[in-house]
Order: structure tokens, then C-alpha cells, then sequence
């Protein structure tokens, strides 16, 4: 696929693709899309493995950046084993896209906030409290540049990796057809174990704990 190829007529501007390479993983060989989101001011990313144009059903994660997760191995959350099981399922399926978002830190919060609010779950709030306590919204993120990124890449239809009922929402308000939904689930630990549960009972994520 080439740049040309990505912009169809009726694109609204507020999405374009700025750059494509390919990219050798320990997950495959992909090929990654830089792709400019001129409303909010950040950089998307695309991981594309396969050939995904005109495709349907095709295996899709839409994962929200999270530095200290997806970096730096953080145990306080999920998000590094999932976008990791997410590479490794597209790999066997041998076709896929990982969008990743950026300006989703901290759900929405940005890192300094989520940095924050880390301190007062040490203090014993969870992670909605947290929020709350910093007076910033619990969940602020948006979906349509994963919508708009899905459209300009010409992906007919979606099985969406995901727990999150509220992304699948989004998703489909904004016009993503969803073939299905196929649970992520990471094995908990330690750190991370109230964090889900808090995910599970008080945010509705489709998680089976013990
Ligand atoms: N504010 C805040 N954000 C967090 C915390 N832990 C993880 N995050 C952020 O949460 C976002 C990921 O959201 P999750 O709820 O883990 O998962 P999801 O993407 O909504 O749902 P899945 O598709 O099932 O993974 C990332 O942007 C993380 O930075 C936390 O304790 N507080
Ligand atoms: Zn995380």
C-alpha cells in the first residue's frame, strides 16, 4: 500500500496519513502508518500485518498508549501484556492492525495526572477515586481517530480485541462495523490484581477473575 492509496476524496482532514514503513517485529513483519490527528495534535499509530484493504473480519486491536505499561513493563496494570497478546494473535492469524492512540494517557488524563493518581491509589483510592479525587474525568477518551484511521486503511469489518464495553460503543458510533468481540485477558499479579477488579465492577470490563 502506498500514501496515495490511503487518501480517499472524502476524507475529513482532520486525519492523514503522514509516513509508512515497514516494520520487522518479534511479532512479524508489519507495516507501520504515522497518522497525523490535526484536532487533538498527536501522532496515531497503525501496525498492519497482512493485507487488510477491502478485508472484513479483520483481527483489531485499538489500544490507548500507556507509557509506563507498554514501555516500562509496568505490573500496576494490563496494557503492555495486552497490546504483547494482541501482536502475538495477529502474528498467528497472520493478518491484523494495532491502532494505537496516542493522547490516551491515564485514560485520558495525560501522565503527570495518571502519575498522580497512582500516588493516591498507594494512599488506598482506587483507580476511578483516584480520578475523582483530582477532579478529572474518570474516562475522557474518544474513538473516532480509530474509526476514521480504520476507514482511510479500507477495512470493511472488525473482530475486536477487547474487554471494554465502552470502546466497542464508541466504535460503533461511529460507524465501525464490529463482526465480533474476542476478550483480551492477561493472567493478574500482585500489583495489578485490585486494579482489575476495579475495572471489572466499577468500569464493566468483561474480565474473569477469581
Ligand atoms: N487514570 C488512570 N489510567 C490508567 C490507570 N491504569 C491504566 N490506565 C490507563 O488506562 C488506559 C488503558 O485502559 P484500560 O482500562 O486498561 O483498557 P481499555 O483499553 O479501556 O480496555 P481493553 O480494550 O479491554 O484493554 C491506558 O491509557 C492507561 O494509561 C490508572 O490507574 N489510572
Ligand atoms: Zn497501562
Amino acid at each position: 500500500m502506498r500514501l496515495d492509496d490511503l487518501k480517499p476524496a472524502s476524507a475529513p482532514a482532520s486525519i492523514s496519513l503522514t509516513a509508512t514503513s515497514r516494520l520487522p517485529t518479534r511479532y512479524g513483519e508489519y507495516v507501520l502508518h504515522v497518522f497525523q490527528d490535526h484536532q487533538a495534535g498527536v501522532e496515531h499509530i497503525a501496525l498492519v500485518l497482512g493485507e487488510i484493504t477491502n478485508s472484513s473480519n479483520v483481527l483489531t486491536r485499538v489500544h490507548s498508549e500507556c507509557l509506563t505499561g507498554d514501555i516500562f513493563s509496568s505490573q500496576r496494570c494490563d496494557c503492555g501484556e495486552q497490546l504483547a497478546a494482541a501482536q502475538s494473535l495477529i502474528h498467528a492469524a497472520q493478518q491484523g492492525v494495532i491502532i494505537y492512540l496516542r493522547g490516551h494517557e491515564g485514560r485520558g488524563i495525560g501522565i503527570t495526572s495518571k502519575i498522580l493518581a497512582y500516588g493516591l491509589q498507594d494512599q488506598g483510592l482506587d483507580t476511578v477515586e483516584a480520578n475523582i479525587a483530582l477532579n478529572l474525568p474518570v474516562d475522557s477518551r474518544q474513538y473516532h481517530a480509530a474509526a476514521e484511521i480504520l476507514k482511510q486503511l479500507k477495512v470493511v469489518s472488525i473482530r475486536l480485541l477487547t474487554n471494554n464495553p465502552d470502546k466497542v460503543s464508541a466504535l460503533l458510533s461511529s460507524k465501525v462495523v464490529i463482526d465480533s468481540i474476542l476478550p483480551i485477558q492477561t493472567s493478574p499479579n500482585a500489583f495489578n490484581q485490585a486494579y482489575l477488579q476495579t475495572k471489572k465492577l466499577k468500569l464493566g470490563h468483561a474480565l474473569s477473575l477469581c
